[in-house]
């Protein structure tokens, strides 16, 4: 008996579209989970041509994600910021033959749809904290946000998986120390300081950089990755 009602519960599952759907989803989370429980061959490279990023990264991250770094000025393409993280990935994959994290980093101006965006180095360097002030002279609305996204790949043949962080703030004439980018520019929202003038540990608590780097966290803490070292590194 108990047997004949299981054998009609399979053929229900297998034969209705929702069953097969929900058999499929259940087989894949199992090669999902087999492929996250992955053995690494080498330690995660965190490729930066920034010296700052890194600072904060090692701060932010601690002893919970081990990493080394690589300093090299990737290419970026043009685009939206998950797709030019992600193609950082694969690029530094490549070169690094293992696994990597990258990060490519936006400032965008609610005014203008988004822009600088992934294009505020070029801005920066061209016509600095002033200029960008001016941009937003002709609009009232001076709100922004600073956007990380964060893209880990385990290798050359692996998709890379991206982390999104955002802070919300404003754009505001120069205030603070002016050793990083674009933070003199920034006041997060319920802040008086600017990034710049904010001390390191409360800028790192609150940070679109921290933010994403708590989801990179949450992953490998989940994933439980083994990255074996290679000493001939
Ligand atoms: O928290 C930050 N606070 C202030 N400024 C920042 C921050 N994070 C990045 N920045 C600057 C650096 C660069 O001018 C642009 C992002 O460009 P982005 O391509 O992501 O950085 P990058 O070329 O310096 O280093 P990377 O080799 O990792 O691409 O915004
Ligand atoms: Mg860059």
């Amino acid at each position: 008996m108990a047997l004949a009602v299981w054998h009609s519960l399979l053929r229900i599952i297998t034969r209705s579209p929702v069953g097969r759907g929900l058999l499929f989803s259940l087989r894949e989370q199992k090669i999902h989970m087999a492929a996250i429980r992955a053995v690494v061959a080498r330690p995660v490279t965190f490729v930066t041509g920034n010296a700052k990023k890194l600072e904060e990264v090692k701060a932010i991250l601690g002893q919970s994600v081990p990493f080394q770094s690589l300093k090299l000025d990737l290419p970026e393409l043009q685009g939206e910021p998950e797709d030019i993280s992600k193609e950082k990935a694969r690029l530094a994959a490549l070169q690094v033959s293992g696994p990597v994290l990258v990060e490519d980093t936006c400032l965008c101006f609610n005014a203008l749809k988004g822009l600088p965006g992934p294009y505020i180095k070029w801005f920066l360097q061209k016509i600095g904290h002033e200029g960008l002030n001016n941009l937003l002279m002709a609009y009232e609305d001076k709100s922004a946000y600073a956007l990380c996204a964060f893209a880990f790949s385990l290798g050359p043949d692996t998709e890379p998986i991206t982390f999104l962080g955002k802070t919300p703030g404003k754009i505001v004439p120069p205030r603070g120390p002016n050793d990083f980018g674009w933070d003199p520019i920034f006041q997060p929202d319920g802040y008086e300081q600017t990034y710049a003038e904010l001390p390191k540990e409360e800028k790192n608590k609150i940070s679109h950089r921290s933010k994403a780097l708590a989801m990179v966290k949450s992953h490998f803490a989940e994933a439980g990755y083994t990255f074996q070292t290679d000493t001939s590194l």
